[in-house]
């Protein structure tokens, strides 16, 4: 973590650790003006009391600085951390996000950087009270070597007690943050299967108490069990200061003795032992103010040891998420090849395979060669699972093929151009997402033209366009899908695709849809795909390809479906005209 930040802000790092170990002398020094004016002659209490002021106010202005610095540095680091992981994200292949999921995208964004945040709220903290300590022992060494070696002992001692527990505590707090990833999952199981949850009281209680209460109860056990280690070594650490003290107190003054009487009980010769220091009454004191001065410190140490551990954790946590970071991120900077339209787009011997751990057979899509002309209305129709949306993903360039090549107006696309060749695409999905405003889009006119489409898709009096924002996103689903394909009029893009737009909509409007807005894209010279299960509108396409299993196949005029298609239907008159 700690190279981390210096990666990311290591001036500013540097400073408030300065900063902080500047607090940390004068606390030292402090306590040594206190020990003195203890002891000293009314005579030398002014200059005293002049140094410690002066020590006051440095201690007040460095841990000032230092917590101001590290809170600056801690959200300038959560700032770009932010971004860069929505950046990363988004920069990351289509199926790459896929196999990863969105609780664990959603896990990272939220609670790892939640955690990670928490932890540099106590990094303020950490560096000033560790500067403290170290400004305490110095002062220690100055009143007494032999003290100094005591307690750096008791230190070493103090930390191979934490180390001992720390790898527990660290695997338990690890499986903690993995039973949260679990939990995570199940809470967007919760949100999104609410209707479905409430409707069956078994599934809801086999959900509650197999699924979620199981993750929750793990999560809670790793938690304790982890963060227990390290109220276990905190305590540990304090009672040993306790134990210093009582030492210099009670033991060292009348060690002599001691010595003496234990010597003589084991027959040993007292004059080969070791001279110990004099314990005058002034170190003595000196040495109990200050180990008492450093306990507090040391406690907020301790404490912030285990935040410190989740952060890090956290960070591998974000860090382990490799995002296969390849694309651009616009098309400018892909180094992108323009495009002119209209133009002609051909899949040649494209596939693409899903793997998943287990599956005996996986479902290949292809290979498939497609051309398909501007100003062509194609429908792709299919059993379910056939693989239209693979191939609609395909043909928008969120899948690479695997193998074969696709060409737009005869140039291949290919890692430098693909950015470029998304952006030919309008496309709403089966499973599309609505923002509330129109973002990306400019432009004065913008309200007013999105006003004519508002009112053409029958919405005007439902919602409403102020400087491009919705007034609502409250709808049906059909109407929410009517906005979205709002949205896609106004790109204004040579491609459209539709992913079983018309299924949520209702016979009137899906009779609009197909007779009235479809040909009106045709005639505005764009490729639309629309993926299809509306038999009855088959005629208004230029062609209809099928896909079963994987594999494309065109449906000609003769063909019994297209037929019936064109029969029963022929008589339907456009609703709109123009
Ligand atoms: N992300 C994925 N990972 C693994 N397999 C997938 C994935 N998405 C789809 N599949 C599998 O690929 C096959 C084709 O799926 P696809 O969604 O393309 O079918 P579809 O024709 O659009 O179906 P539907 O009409 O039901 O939407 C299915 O067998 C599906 O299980």
């Amino acid at each position: 973590m700690m190279f981390f930040l210096l990666r990311n802000s290591g001036w500013l790092l540097i400073f408030s650790m300065s900063s902080g170990l500047l607090a940390g002398l004068s606390g030292a020094g402090l306590i040594a003006v206190i020990n003195m004016a203890l002891d000293s002659k009314q005579s030398t209490l002014p200059q005293l009391g002049k140094l410690f002021a002066e020590l006051c106010a440095l201690l007040f202005l460095a841990r000032i600085g230092s917590a101001f610095l590290l809170m600056r540095l801690g959200q300038n680091v959560i700032f770009n951390l932010r971004l860069k992981l929505s950046r990363q994200i988004l920069r990351t292949s289509f199926p790459h996000l896929q196999a990863i999921g969105p609780a664990r995208i959603l896990a990272c964004l939220t609670q790892d950087i939640a955690t990670f945040a928490e932890a540099f709220q106590w990094l303020p903290m950490l560096c000033v009270n560790a500067a403290i300590i170290g400004g305490c022992l110095l002062y220690l060494g100055w009143l007494s070597g032999t003290l100094l070696v005591i307690v750096i002992l008791a230190i070493i001692v103090g930390i191979g007690g934490i180390q001992l527990v720390e790898s527990h505590a660290q695997h338990r707090l690890s499986m903690a943050r993995e039973s949260d990833d679990k939990l995570y999952g199940h809470f967007r199981s919760l949100t999104q299967g609410m209707k479905e949850l409430k409707l069956h009281e078994l599934r809801r209680n086999a959900f509650l108490t197999d699924r979620l209460e199981v993750a929750a109860k793990n999560y809670r056990q790793h938690y304790l069990q982890g963060n227990g280690f390290y109220i276990l070594a905190g305590n540990w650490g304090n009672i040993l200061f306790y134990l210093l003290i009582g030492t210099a107190l009670f033991l060292l003054p009348n060690i002599r003795e001691a010595v003496a009487g234990l010597s003589t009980l084991a027959c040993l010769d007292v004059v080969k032992l070791p001279a110990w220091p004099d314990m005058t009454p002034e170190i003595v004191r000196g040495y109990c103010l200050t180990i008492l001065y450093m306990m507090f410190p040391l406690a907020t140490l301790m404490d912030g040891v285990p935040v410190w551990v989740r952060g890090s954790i956290a960070l591998k946590k974000i860090e382990a998420l490799t995002w296969d970071s390849c694309e651009p991120e616009s098309a400018e900077t892909s180094g992108s090849l323009s495009f002119a339209d209209p133009e002609v787009l051909m899949l040649n011997g494209v596939t693409h395979r899903y793997r998943r751990e287990g599956e005996d057979r996986p479902f290949t899509l292809g290979p498939l060669d497609l051309t398909l002309q501007p100003g062509e209305v194609v429908f792709l129709i299919g059993g379910n699972g056939s693989g239209k949306t693979t191939l609609a993903l395909l043909l928008v360039g969120l899948y690479v093929p695997e193998q074969g090549e696709i060409r737009l107006g005869g140039q291949r696309i290919s890692e430098t151009n693909r950015e470029s060749y998304r952006q030919q695409f309008s496309a709403v999905f089966s499973d599309f997402y609505l923002f509330d405003s129109l973002l990306g889009f400019q432009g004065k006119e913008l309200d007013t033209e999105a006003r004519v489409y508002l009112a053409r898709l029958q919405l005007d009096h439902k919602v409403s366009i102020e400087n491009g924002e919705f007034s609502t996103l409250d709808l049906s689903q059909g109407q929410r899908k009517r906005l979205a394909l709002l949205v896609a009029y106004l790109e204004d893009r040579p491609f459209y695709l539709f992913d079983e737009w018309a299924a949520d909509q209702d016979p009137i409007f899906k009779k609009i849809f197909y007779t009235e807005l479809l040909p009106l894209l045709k005639a505005k010279g764009k490729t639309v795909i629309v993926i299809s299960h509306d038999d009855h509108y088959f005629y208004m396409a230029d062609r209809c390809l099928k896909i079963e299993d994987g594999a494309l196949k065109a449906i000609v005029a003769e063909s019994p479906i297209y037929e019936r298609a064109e029969e029963g239907l022929t008589g339907d008159a456009p609703i709109v005209s123009n």
